[in-house]
C-alpha cells in the first residue's frame, strides 16, 4: 500500500473480563479515505472501533500498539481527552444534548476552554458547512436541538465531532437508525468530509459499504480475515470466508 497511513494496528487482542473478543488484529488505516468494517453480528467491529480512540477503557482490556503519528497510542500514560479530540465518535444513535445547536456544536470547544465568541461564532459554521446542515439550520442556531429530525441531529453530531478539528472520525453505524433520504445525505456528507478528514466507519449495511467506502476491512469471530480496496472485498475476494459472508452464506 503506498497511501498515507493515519492509523496502524498492530496485534491488537480485546477481552471483557475473560472473554478474548478481538484477536491479533493488525491493520492500517489510509489517510483522508473512508474505510468500513463489515462483518456478522458479534464479530468485534464494534470493539476494534472503540478500542481506537480508548472508549473501551473502562471496559476491557486492550493490548497491541495503536500508533497514531509514531506514537502508539494504548498506553497507560496517555492523554486520553487529547486522543479524544484528535479521534472523535459519531455514534449510531444521535446524540444531541438538550441545548441549543450552537451549544451542541461547540460542546468539545467549551470543554477545551475556549471562550472567544468570534472562533465560537466562526466554529460553528464552518463545523455546519462541513457536516452539510448550515443551509438547514442557519436562522435558528439558538432553537432547541431536540426539535431537528433524526438525520438533521446525526449530522450536528457529526458536526460536534467536527468542531473540534479531530484528524480522524470514527463512526458506528452512523445511519441504521436512519431513513433512506438522511441515509443518503449523510454518505454524500462522507464523500465531502474525507477530502479532510480520515473515516473508519463500522456499518451492517453492504451497499453503504460499496458505495462509500474506498478500503473495506472483514471480520469474523473476532479476527481480520481480509482487508483491502472496497471493489476488491466485494467483487474479487481473495478468502473464502470473506466470500461465503458476501453471499449471504453466514450472518
Ligand atoms: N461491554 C461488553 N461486555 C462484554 N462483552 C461485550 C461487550 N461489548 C461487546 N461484547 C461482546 O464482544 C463480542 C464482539 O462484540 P462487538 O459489539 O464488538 O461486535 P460487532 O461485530 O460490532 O457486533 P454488532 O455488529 O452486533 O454490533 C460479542 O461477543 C459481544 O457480545
Amino acid at each position: 500500500m503506498t497511501e498515507q497511513i493515519a492509523l496502524e494496528v498492530k496485534d491488537l487482542h480485546v477481552a471483557y473480563g475473560d472473554k478474548q473478543v478481538v484477536q491479533d488484529v493488525s491493520l492500517k488505516f489510509p489517510a483522508r479515505q473512508i474505510t468500513a468494517m463489515i462483518g456478522a453480528s458479534g464479530s468485534g467491529k464494534s470493539t476494534v472501533l472503540r478500542s481506537l480512540n480508548r472508549m473501551n477503557d473502562e471496559l476491557a482490556t486492550v493490548t497491541g500498539m495503536i500508533n497514531f503519528h509514531g506514537f502508539n497510542i494504548n498506553q497507560p500514560d496517555v492523554n486520553v481527552y487529547r486522543v479524544r479530540q484528535q479521534i472523535g465518535m459519531v455514534f449510531q444513535q444521535p446524540t444531541p444534548f438538550p441545548l441549543s445547536i450552537y451549544e451542541n456544536v461547540i460542546y468539545g470547544l467549551r470543554l477545551a476552554g475556549e471562550r472567544d465568541r468570534q472562533v465560537l461564532d466562526q466554529r460553528v459554521e464552518e463545523s455546519l458547512r462541513q457536516a452539510a446542515l448550515w443551509d438547514e439550520v442557519k436562522d435558528q442556531l439558538k432553537e432547541s436541538a431536540l426539535a431537528l429530525s433524526g438525520g438533521q441531529q446525526q449530522r450536528l453530531c457529526i458536526a460536534r465531532t467536527l468542531a473540534v478539528r479531530p484528524e480522524i472520525i470514527l463512526m458506528d453505524e452512523p445511519t441504521s437508525a436512519l431513513d433512506p433520504v438522511s441515509t443518503s445525505q449523510i454518505e454524500d456528507t462522507l464523500v465531502q468530509l474525507k477530502e479532510q478528514f480520515t473515516i473508519i466507519m463500522v456499518t451492517h449495511n453492504m451497499q453503504q459499504a460499496s458505495r462509500s467506502a474506498d478500503w473495506t476491512a472483514f471480520m469474523h469471530q473476532g479476527r481480520l480475515v481480509e482487508f483491502g480496496p472496497t471493489s476488491q472485498i466485494f467483487m474479487n475476494p481473495q478468502e473464502e470466508q470473506t466470500a461465503d459472508y458476501l453471499s449471504g452464506k453466514f450472518g
